[in-house]
């Protein structure tokens, strides 16, 4: 049978409607509670995603969360604004005025039909509990004919029990029957069957919206809400990044995405423009002041990075390799080869080539490959700029007759400042162990007394690559002789060898002038 919904006409049998209730139960979040421009800001850019029902709130809770509704109502275009109720009269009348304004409304009433909250939370009697039910829908269609009846813990709720309830809201004028994980402690095949079993027995139950509510205390939300559609529901409730009570509800781009990517096993369609999920994500950490976290799927800042070697490669040569979904079918810019201690030399090869090194010749990509890969056991994070500073390093020291080699150095405010120093002189290493005013005047005497020359020190500076105080220091040093200057920049996590690198390097240059002026110059 066809099913003609008040705001959505004649339904198509595989159109999904996704219902977001980031603003409602999202903000139940312990630390998530939004202000009225806010929740504003928030619905704009929910309306722009293309959600069909944005639940606004819980006009009864308080005065602010009232306007919050009242105002998305006045203002935002397109969803249908759905407002939240207890099955009493203040709750629903208090919900009616609200979204009075909205050109498509909606008013969402439940009540608990489980044992255990019938009992204890509501201490109601079965009867009483189903009186409230036809009581609570008769009363909420006086102001939509858009009305969602759920049956609050309903995963737990005894099936006969369920069956006369879903009956009884269906025939008092409910036109969407939500039945809730509340306290996410089903698996897929219980939504299975209480969907099928609810789609089978209950009369009118073709000619109803059902909606499938799904909460993560057991991180079986997404899979829950999937289940559910299977047997039947073509309404998901959600949250933008899955917040929600506890541990969230299912989250909204991961039961959308799930749907794109998976058309064989879940055969539906919605209409969410998945380009704007990420903004959509952001705004929301933004405002609540919570980032997902980076392994979070879809909107994690690691759900489209690659850091290990063989998945950079298989990346680079197939992107279908290592990822299912384009990262800007959701909003993401393009995908990230993350260059750390993991990774391989296709990887570096490819950063070096976007950052205009490609012509870099094999033995240059080997030194610094193996440079790097010292470096990313050492630094958290290789930025760009590291890897910059590091084949500028390595290519500028290419030809030079002396080299780098180690340094060990001694400081602090007791001992003599010392440095012993290992470089390579025409391809002979030597050494030099010699003391300072500081460890820095220690490693450039030690350069001295290996390779003694006439140059003044004219500059030594030091910066930071990047922040942190793992940054790679960058120093510069200007020597002088006979008139000309030169600058050499050395790079590394510690200062002291950055110094030491860029001292060589400032000499090699020095030499390779002097060798330019007067070709038979070429000893110290
Ligand atoms: C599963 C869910 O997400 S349900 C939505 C949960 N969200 C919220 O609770 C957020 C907003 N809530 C609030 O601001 C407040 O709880 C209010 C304004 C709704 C009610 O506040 P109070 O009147 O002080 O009641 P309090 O919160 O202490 O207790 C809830 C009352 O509602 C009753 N109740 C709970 N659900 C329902 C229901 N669906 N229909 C009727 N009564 C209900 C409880 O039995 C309890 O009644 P009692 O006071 O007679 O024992
Ligand atoms: C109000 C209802 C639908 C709810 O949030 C739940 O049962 O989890
Ligand atoms: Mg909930």
């Amino acid at each position: 049978m066809t099913i003609i919904h008040p705001n959505f006409g004649t339904m198509d049998a595989s159109r999904v409607i996704i219902f977001d209730t980031t603003l409602r139960d999202g903000e139940q979040s312990p630390g998530f509670s939004m202000n009225l421009d806010e929740k504003l800001r928030m619905a704009e850019t929910l309306a722009e995603l293309g959600v069909d029902v944005l639940e606004a709130g819980f006009p009864v809770a308080s005065p602010g969360d009232f306007e919050a509704v009242n105002r998305i109502a006045q203002s935002i275009k397109g969803p249908v604004i759905c407002g939240l109720a207890r099955s009493g009269v203040a709750d629903i009348t208090r919900a009616g005025e609200a979204i009075r304004p909205a050109e498509r409304k909606r008013i969402h009433t439940f009540i608990s039909t489980s044992p255990l909250h019938m009992k204890y939370k509501l201490r109601m009697e079965p009867d009483a509990v189903l009186e409230a039910v036809i009581a609570s829908v008769t009363l909420a269609r006086n102001f939509t004919d858009d009305v969602e009846w759920s049956a609050e813990d309903g995963t737990r709720t005894d099936m006969e029990f369920l069956l006369r309830c879903v009956e009884a809201a269906i025939k008092a004028g409910a036109t969407t029957i939500n039945i809730p994980d509340t306290v996410g402690y089903a698996v897929p095949e219980d939504m299975t069957r209480i969907f099928t079993t609810v789609r089978e027995k209950v009369p009118g139950a073709d000619q109803i919206i059902l909606s499938s509510h799904c909460h993560n205390d057991l991180g079986l939300a997404v899979a829950n809400t999937l289940a559910g559609v299977r047997a039947g529901a073509r309404q998901i409730e959600c949250t933008i990044n899955g917040i929600g009570e506890r541990a969230g509800n299912a989250s909204l781009e991961e039961v959308v995405m799930a749907i794109r990517t998976r058309p064989d096993a879940n055969p539906y369609h919605h209409n969410i423009e998945t380009t704007r999920i990420l903004r959509t994500s952001k705004l929301l950490a933004t405002i609540t002041g919570f980032d997902v976290q980076p392994n979070k799927a879809i909107v994690g800042r690691n759900a489209f990075a690659h850091e290990s070697g063989i998945h950079q490669d298989g990346m680079l040569k197939n992107a279908a390799t290592y990822e299912i979904m384009t990262p800007e079918s959701v909003g993401w810019q393009k995908t990230s080869l993350v260059m750390g201690k993991h990774s391989g030399r296709a990887a570096f090869r490819d950063k070096l080539s976007l950052l205009g090194y490609g012509d870099i010749g094999d033995n240059a990509l080997n030194d610094a490959f193996r440079r790097f890969k010292d470096l990313a056991d050492r630094k958290k994070i290789v930025y760009d700029e590291d890897i910059v500073a590091l084949v500028d390093d390595e290519v500028t020291r290419g030809h030079q007759r002396v080299k780098f080699v180690s340094l060990e150095t001694w400081g602090g405010s007791k001992a003599k400042p010392r440095a012993l120093l290992e470089l390579e002189i025409d391809g002979v290493i030597q050494s030099a162990d010699c003391l300072g005013d500081g460890p820095v005047d220690a490693t450039f005497n030690a350069i001295h007394a290996l390779f003694p020359h006439t140059a003044n020190l004219l500059l030594f500076s030091v910066g930071a690559v990047t922040e942190g105080t793992d940054a790679q220091a960058r120093c510069t040093v200007r020597l002088e002789e006979d008139g000309k200057m030169v600058d050499g920049q050395g790079a590394d996590t510690d200062t002291i060898v950055a110094a030491a690198r860029a001292y060589v390097h400032a000499l090699n240059k020095l030499i390779t002038k002097r060798t330019r002026s007067e070709p038979a110059a070429l000893s110290a």
